[in-house]
């Protein structure tokens, strides 16, 4: 029924304070405030709709993207909204597209590799939008081994200019978001060759596209590289290939802030590591951990709440079923997921901190704990990106075969979110990367060497302690168990910062108790599902590993009564989840039908092609019938 809310007895049962919780997720209550405010402002207006996203063809779906960009930019304007609220503006229009690249990468790039002059020159042009940017890193043939690349930016010291060259198939980029179609300019790592000797990769604005009338500019062979998995989902973004011939750019677009080259043709390096040309990832893979807690929030509160409408079997003198979150299978599927969304975001505020950190340390010319940011970021991007890529398909199933419907919102959120586990990094190269990190630790503790931060604990293992090891020495051969190393260290520091962050001072009514109770299950399922582990190391008893699970499952009989208000407190719109299984209201079904006769296919009776390809079955069925 309309009006009526289903879920309003589930609601009552909550032992905390709702709008508390809010804020803890939120961040404060300044954040809850944007939040409620730009939500509300893009729920409202109709330009922002996207129930027929999986509908569209490609074309017409790219340029309704290109559409609601233009419209949110107006609005940004036209509202005077500040960088924060812009942000949960594109946030909230939730379509992948151009933007995201533009100031997500081509704009932090500059910041991070640029010099003052190269700032001041180009900041201001990318952010009014007077040109468009993207990151052009990867190519045919190479991605993850960035030094691979085969892109050329040669010193030419008679014009004082690089150029740009692809000198083999393998070299076009091949994968920029933001690239195929719309980007004017973008900033194209590249070989830097200087009187024939290779530098290495190097980040360089290159302009594409004419700002007059958009066509490629002599040199630049540039478009989309087609369709990618699932409707709608990362098929509003245009994904671009490119090559260039030949193509001239001034000296002073080289980015020089990590190294420079002189008009005599020096090649300069700055005081500072040559990792920082990286930094651009460190920055987005921190990004992208903030917004896992996102998306795994968004699919549990969808299963969450059709868990709670959703009832199968266990009718007693023809009262009602069960409601299926009832059953303790569907709560050991479900509550850690929603432990982990929760988990996530802590991980994220403070991985945030940590870059925030760095960066500051970086200004003083203090690089020590660059390696560990590395780290960090890499290995806690693939944890929570992989984790939710999972958990986004698990809620699908927890929702049964509605689930797999594109109106239950799952099927989307599962096709955009899935490349997560591969850009910026694929997930098991850069845990190779935190399994180099820790051996390289522990061949250093055996020198006397304390490591600190999210290390510290090595320190206190007596065995490593003892260990005299080389970092390469047989690392191809174990890196399968190194990769399960590598994970279970960013478990330890997902676990660290839940359990820090209920150190602190946390208001409202029953909150903390909630917190406590799903940090429980995080670390408790974990133990569960990793038992084997820690019975073969005799890290746990046989007994104490069953008393870990009688715990958990008593953890989740006390999240249960809380379940609905606990994803209430993602305090997302129906516009934003855009799913009819995770409703605010609960009032799935007659939605669901309602949406069935909707589809196109049902605008008429006799579907198209009724006459051409079933009626001569029928006829041919009837004819051999009377033979
Ligand atoms: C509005 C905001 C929006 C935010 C965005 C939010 C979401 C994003 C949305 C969509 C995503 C869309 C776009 C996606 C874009 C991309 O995918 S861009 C391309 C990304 N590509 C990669 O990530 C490639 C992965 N490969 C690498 O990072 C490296 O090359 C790799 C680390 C694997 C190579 O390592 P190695 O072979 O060891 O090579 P090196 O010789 O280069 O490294 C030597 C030492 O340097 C250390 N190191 C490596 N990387 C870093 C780093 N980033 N920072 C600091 N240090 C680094 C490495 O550990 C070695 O150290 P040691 O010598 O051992 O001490
Ligand atoms: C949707 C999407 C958007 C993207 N956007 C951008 C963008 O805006 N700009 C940009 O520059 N790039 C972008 N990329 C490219 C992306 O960064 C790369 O695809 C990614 O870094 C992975 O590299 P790869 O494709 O070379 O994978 P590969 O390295 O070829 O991986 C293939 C397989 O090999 C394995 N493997 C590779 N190396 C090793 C190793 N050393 N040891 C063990 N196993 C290994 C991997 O685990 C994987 O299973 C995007 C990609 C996608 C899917």
């Amino acid at each position: 029924m309309e009006g009526v809310d289903h879920l309003a007895d589930e609601r009552k049962k909550a032992e905390f304070n709702v709008e508390a919780m809010k804020i803890v997720w939120a961040g404060s209550q300044h954040n809850l405030e944007v939040s409620n405010r730009i939500s509300k402002l893009v729920a409202d207006d109709p330009a922002f709709r996207k129930d027929d996203r999986t509908m569209l063809p490609r074309k017409e779906l790219f340029k309704n993207t290109l559409r609601k960009a233009a419209y949110a930019w107006k609005r940004i304007n036209e509202l005077r909204l500040s960088e924060e609220e812009a942000s949960k503006l594109r946030f909230y229009v939730d379509e992948t597209a151009y933007t995201d690249l533009h100031w997500g990468m081509f704009i932090p790039a500059i910041k991070g590799q640029g010099t003052d002059e190269q700032q001041r020159k180009w900041l201001p042009l990318a952010y009014k939008m007077q040109i468009i940017g993207c990151y052009a890193q990867t190519e045919l043939g190479h991605g993850s081994n960035v030094q691979g690349l085969e892109t050329t930016a040669t010193f030419d010291p008679h014009t004082d200019e690089f150029v740009i060259h692809s000198p083999t198939l393998t070299s076009s980029k091949w994968w920029p978001g933001g690239l195929g179609k719309v980007s004017t300019h973008a900033v194209t790592y590249a070989r830097l060759i200087i009187d024939g000797k290779d530098h290495g990769v190097h980040g360089f604005i290159v302009q594409l596209r004419s700002l007059e009338d958009h066509r490629p500019l002599p040199g630049i062979t540039v478009g989309d590289i087609g369709m990618k998995f699932g409707n709608g989902a990362y098929n509003t973004m245009d994904n671009g290939v490119l090559r260039f011939d030949h193509v001239r750019i001034p000296r002073n677009q080289m980015l020089m802030k990590v190294s420079q080259v002189t008009r005599e043709g020096k090649y300069k390096q700055s005081d500072v590591p040559r990792q920082l040309v990286y930094g651009t990832m460190v920055y987005v893979r921190q990004r992208i951990v903030a917004d896992a807690s996102c998306y795994l929030s968004r699919a549990v509160c969808i299963a969450t709440r059709y868990s709670a409408v959703r009832r199968q079997f266990g009718s007693q003198n023809g009262g009602p079923e069960t409601q299926v979150i009832d059953y303790k299978t569907q709560q050991s599927r479900l509550f850690p997921l929603l432990a982990s969304a929760y988990a996530f975001r802590f991980v994220g505020e403070w991985l945030e901190w940590l870059y925030t950190d760095v960066m500051q340390r970086l200004q003083a010319n203090d690089f020590s704990t660059l390696p560990e940011a590395h780290a960090c970021t890499a290995g806690l991007k693939s944890l929570t990106t992989s984790v939710t890529a999972d958990g986004i398909e698990e809620c699908r199933k927890l929702c049964g075969g509605h689930g797999y419907l594109c109106t239950s919102g799952l099927p989307e959120l599962f096709a955009v979110y899935v490349p997560a586990c591969t850009y910026e990094g694929d997930n098991i190269v850069l845990l190779l990367q935190v399994a180099r990190f820790l051996m390289k630790t522990v061949s250093q503790i055996g020198t006397g060497k304390q490591p600190v931060g999210t290390i510290a604990y090595m320190g206190r293992i007596e065995h490593l302690m003892q260990c005299r090891c080389n970092v390469q020495r047989g690392f191809a051969e174990l890196s399968a168990d190194l990769v399960e190393a590598a994970v279970a260290h960013c478990q330890l520091i997902v676990v660290s910062k839940f359990i820090e962050k209920l150190q602190q001072d946390i208001p409202g009514e029953g909150v903390k108790q909630q917190l406590e109770a799903l940090c429980g299950i995080y670390y408790l399922s974990l133990l569960h599902k990793h038992q084997g582990d820690f019975l073969a190391t005799s890290y746990l008893t046989p007994k104490q590993s069953a008393l870990a699970n009688d715990q958990l499952r008593a953890l989740y009989s006390k999240v249960r009564p809380n379940a609905i208000a606990l994803v209430d407190a993602f305090n997302y719109s129906d516009h934003f989840l855009s799913s009819i299984l995770g409703r605010y209201d609960g009032n799935v079904y007659p939605k669901l039908y309602e949406a069935a006769w909707k589809d196109p296919l049902n605008e008429s009776v006799v579907p198209d092609g009724y006459h051409e390809y079933v009626r001569p079955l029928l006829k041919q069925q009837l004819h051999t019938a009377r033979l």
